[in-house]
């Protein structure tokens, strides 16, 4: 064998000691030959990185004591420390940053963009709500854009790529029986580039003669779940915001004090009453507004900073596990309430919590509150009522069902919901891992 042969060889041998944790081999190599110690194999990757990779502490005490270098990086940019993290070894990783403590939660929020519903293409324009001029001048206009809900169904056709759906976009000379209908409920949503003005349609029969009028093959999706997963980012922020309020109007159509009628104003914004008198018409009213119900949805992560804990709803497709979640109760903070929800429907006592990111989810109108927690205590007594189990997955398990493995241990909520992107984040999963 040749020289270089040899010297490959050696290497070879020195990094597998490092993977397998042979402390032995280990230390004898670097006796005959230490300057294998900052030496790299395949992808960049050197002895303590791999140590790091497997969690082999007292190896890479080792190599640290012989001078490793803590500072190199592998072909994915990652340093030892970083790997370590990545694979929720925290002994390992503090002995690489040298303090005692890392954190079990991951710095930093899930980008706005890239959670469904959050896309903001409107701007909603609140003060023109109440300018009956101006939103009369827009409804008019040719170039304003309506969409048509049925049902609470947006109206939307097939995208060119089969699995996306887009909603159809309408104007008023197509529209002209159902705008003029008593029961159409008109809400403007708010004005796109060059002032184009969007509103909500929303009709209770379904609008047969309209949809043959249409091109293509329109048609109302339903039902609501899956069927609002499948349209594209800017879509999906718009439909969030109309079925919201659309779905207000169809569950309070009377005043909620008084029972009596009410009236649509603020361009579908508010709803008063008209009775005179009435306490609505009084102070702060809330139910004169939309309503947004807040819910707090956490991934809580094991005290060994390794695995996290899910759990699965009986109407859950088979295998899909998710986060837990629960609706905020009046006069409760967001961390009470994720102490609350997860003691209830798993036992489990949490100490840190962290916001992460959120989203709108409108079914009807939650406003999810993504967080991560810590887990103070282990043992899981699931709360049968809400859920059907609630388990611990190690983070080799999570990564498997983010790839869609074929024996992953579970399969991961869909990618439009919040509760994947906490999983997601948690993992730290990013185009170099
Ligand atoms: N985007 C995402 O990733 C996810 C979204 N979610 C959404 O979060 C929401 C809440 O989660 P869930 O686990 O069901 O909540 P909870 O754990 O709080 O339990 C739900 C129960 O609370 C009751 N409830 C209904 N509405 C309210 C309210 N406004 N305030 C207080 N209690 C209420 C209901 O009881 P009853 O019906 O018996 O009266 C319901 O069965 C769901 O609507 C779900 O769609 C959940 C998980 C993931
Ligand atoms: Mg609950
Ligand atoms: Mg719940
Ligand atoms: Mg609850
Ligand atoms: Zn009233």
């Amino acid at each position: 064998m040749s020289d270089s042969g040899v010297r490959s060889d050696l290497l070879q041998r020195f990094l597998d000691a490092a993977s397998t944790g042979d402390m032995q081999t280990l230390m004898l190599m670097i006796d005959q030959s230490s300057d294998l110690l900052n030496q790299r194999g395949e992808k960049g990757w050197s002895a303590l990185m791999l140590a790091a990779r497997h969690g082999h502490q007292e190896v890479v005490k080792a190599l640290l004591e012989n001078g490793c270098d803590t500072s190199a990086q592998n072909g994915s940019g990652q340093t030892a420390r970083d790997v370590a993290v990545f694979w929720g070894h925290r002994h390992v990783a503090s002995l690489l940053s040298g303090s005692p403590d890392v954190d079990l939660l991951p710095s930093g929020g899930v980008q706005e963009l890239d959670i469904y519903f959050n896309r903001q293409m409107l701007d909603r324009k609140s003060e023109k709500r109440t300018d009956l001029a101006w939103i009369s001048e827009k409804q008019a206009d040719p170039d304003t854009v309506f969409i048509v809900f049925h049902d609470l169904c947006p109206l939307v056709r097939r995208g060119a790529q089969d699995t996306k759906t887009s909603v159809c976009r309408l104007r008023a000379p197509a529209l002209q029986k159902l705008l003029t209908h008593t029961h159409t409920l008109l809400v403007f949503l708010g004005v796109q580039k060059k002032e184009v003005a969007w509103f909500a349609v929303s009709t209770e029969d379904e609008p047969t003669d309209l949809l043959e009028t249409l091109e293509g093959e329109c048609f109302f999706l339903q039902p609501a779940m899956p069927g609002l997963l499948t349209m594209s980012d800017e879509d999906a922020g718009v439909v969030a915001q109309a079925r919201s309020v659309l779905a207000w109007h169809s569950r309070y159509r009377f005043c909620p004090t008084c029972g009596s009628n009410t009236r649509v104003e603020d361009g579908g914004y508010k709803r008063t009453c008209l009775r005179a008198g009435c306490r609505s018409l009084q102070g702060v009213y809330n139910t004169c507004y939309p309503r947004v119900d807040p819910v707090v949805i956490m991934l809580v992560i094991h005290p060994d900073g390794n695995q996290c804990l899910l759990g699965r709803k009986k109407i859950f497709p088979p295998g899909m596990f998710s986060c837990l979640a629960g609706f905020i109760e009046p006069g409760e903070c967001v961390e009470a309430a994720v102490r609350r929800e997860v003691q209830e429907e798993s036992g489990v006592q949490v100490s840190a919590i962290q916001y992460v990111c959120s989203q709108p989810w409108p079914m009807p109108s939650c406003l999810m509150i993504g967080c991560h927690c810590v887990a103070l205590t282990t043992d899981i007594n699931v709360d049968q009522q809400e859920l059907e189990e609630a388990r611990w997955f190690t983070r080799q398990q999570v990564i498997d069902a983010l790839l869609k493995h074929k024996h992953a241990a579970f399969i991961m909520p869909p990618q439009q919901a919040v509760a994947h992107q906490l999983i997601k984040h948690w993992i730290g999963f990013n185009a170099n891992l």
